[in-house]
């Protein structure tokens, strides 16, 4: 696993940071200009009338450290005039990419490009016979496809983000022990990189079997809190994968704990065109969901806005929860949506595709309470698809209705089951998950000692 890795040098392009530097200098004089100002005049007052009195003194000193005080408050100002104009500057995770679209707007391309090329082997390995699932030491499956998607977004992520930090589900321990499946993972990874060529400047390449296994393992970080961090599921769902289910790819950006850009590839959900298969959703915070198809030039696809059904009773809802009785508590579930008055049987799906679905207004809620206490919900099972569901105007919360907090490492320990509505029913939702909850597990153990 990787150690720590150096912060991350400004992403931006010089021509940006040259503006930013022109307009930043513009506004801290407009800020020393229109502050000092009313200092100024007794400066002249002193200056053309009684110099050497003690009371022109005083107020000649007074004018000067005033001025410098505005002088050093200009810098904030402009600070501020420039956040305000959408222009960045660097943050204390490091500056983020400003291009055409905006900020992020560099990170959610790659990790979209990454994703749609993780999703051509996740694909081919779905459909092939040998899936080479091995059992990992916490018994849940891992293939094939997890394998090579890892190493495919990893090398994107290398390629355009080399100072970033990783979080990511696998490593290649089973690989490094096993030459056999080794070679069939390198195998799918050569063939997705010739299935799907171009972006090299942008997504890399992997060009042998050991490079494969140096990037499957540059997830290992294990800050969540600082700087900018990247969390991958590569095949989130191998369980339902396994069982010809829901699965999807989730990518996305933490900054200094805080997602950022969320990428969902769910290959397996109906498409946004008749006889279409597969979505590609992203989100940046503050700036929506869109949605393409996931095959096809991402470049010329038009990113269609999507948003959640605004319902504004939850019994006019239905609800979706994980196939898995083991992942998540079905009947606690059953109990809240009676309590809802929700009359719609569930719809069970395997992994983040619950969250691409109710983004696309396909659904409305969805429950995942735990089926034990103890177990610790993983951050790249929730970073992308939370953003999705937040910025199509939903909310997502735990159990007990507190937000998700992503800056406690690679688990959410400090919160226990994860509920996503609409805004709209947020409330009524919340205080009927809430009610359940503490009844069956009890009340809400205090932060930091889940
Ligand atoms: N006991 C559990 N409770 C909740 N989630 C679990 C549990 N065991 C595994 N998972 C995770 O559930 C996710 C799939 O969710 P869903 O059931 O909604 O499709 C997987 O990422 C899986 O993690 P892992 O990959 O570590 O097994
Ligand atoms: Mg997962």
């Amino acid at each position: 696993m990787c150690a720590k890795r150096p912060r991350t040098p400004p992403t931006s392009t010089p021509i940006n940071t040259n503006i930013n530097a022109v307009l930043f200098s513009l506004a801290v004089c407009l800020g020393i200009l229109f502050t000092i100002a009313p200092y100024l005049a007794p400066c002249f007052v002193d200056f053309l009338l009684l110099p050497t009195t003690t009371t022109t003194l005083l107020l000649h000193r007074a004018s000067v450290s005033v001025c410098s005080y505005r002088v050093a408050s200009a810098i904030p100002f402009a600070r501020r005039f420039c956040s305000n104009s959408k222009l960045q500057f660097s943050s204390r995770a490091g500056s983020r990419t400003m291009a055409s679209g905006g900020a992020y707007a560099r990170e959610r391309r790659v990790a979209e490009l990454a994703v749609q090329r993780a999703a051509v082997l996740t694909r081919a390995v779905y459909s092939s016979r040998v899936k080479g699932t091995v059992t990992k030491s916490d018994a849940s499956p891992v293939t094939i496809a997890d394998f090579g998607a890892q190493a495919l977004v990893f090398s994107a992520l290398d390629k355009s983000f080399p100072s970033d930090n990783i979080i990511g589900e696998e490593d290649s321990a089973d690989l490094r022990e096993n030459n056999d499946l080794s070679s069939l993972v390198w195998d799918a990874v050569s063939t997705a990189l010739s299935a799907s060529p171009g972006h090299e400047s942008d997504l890399g390449s992997v060009t042998g079997q050991g490079q494969m296994l140096e990037f499957i393992d540059k997830g290992g970080h294990t800050d969540s809190a600082t700087g900018r961090v990247w969390a991958l599921d590569p095949v989130d769902g191998t369980k339902g994968f396994l069982r010809g289910g829901q699965y999807a790819i989730a990518l996305a950006l933490l900054v200094d704990g805080v997602v950022q850009v969320g990428v969902l590839g769910c290959p397996n959900l109906p498409g946004l065109n008749e006889g279409e298969e597969g979505v590609l959703l992203s989100a940046i915070r503050g700036q929506g969901t869109v949605v393409k198809p996931l095959s096809g030039d991402l470049d010329a696809a038009e990113p269609r806005k999507t948003t959640m059904n605004a319902i504004t009773v939850a019994s006019e809802g239905g609800f979706c929860e994980g196939v898995e009785s083991g992942h998540s508590a079905h009947d606690v579930q059953a109990r809240i949506a009676g309590k809802l008055g929700i009359t719609k049987a569930p719809v069970q799906l395997d992994s983040q595709a619950k969250y691409a679905s109710i983004a696309l207004g396909r659904g409305e809620i969805y429950l995942r309470l735990p089926t034990k206490m103890t177990y610790e919900e993983k951050i790249w099972d929730h970073a992308a698809g939370s953003l999705v569901v937040g910025e199509a105007g939903g909310v997502v919360a735990d159990m007990y209705g507190r937000p998700l907090d992503f800056t406690v490492g690679r688990t959410l320990r400090e919160n226990k089951g994860v509920i996503a509505m609409p805004r709209q029913i947020a409330e009524e939702v919340k205080k009927a998950v809430l009610d359940v909850a503490v009844e069956h597990y009890g009340p809400p153990p205090p932060k930091s000692s889940l």
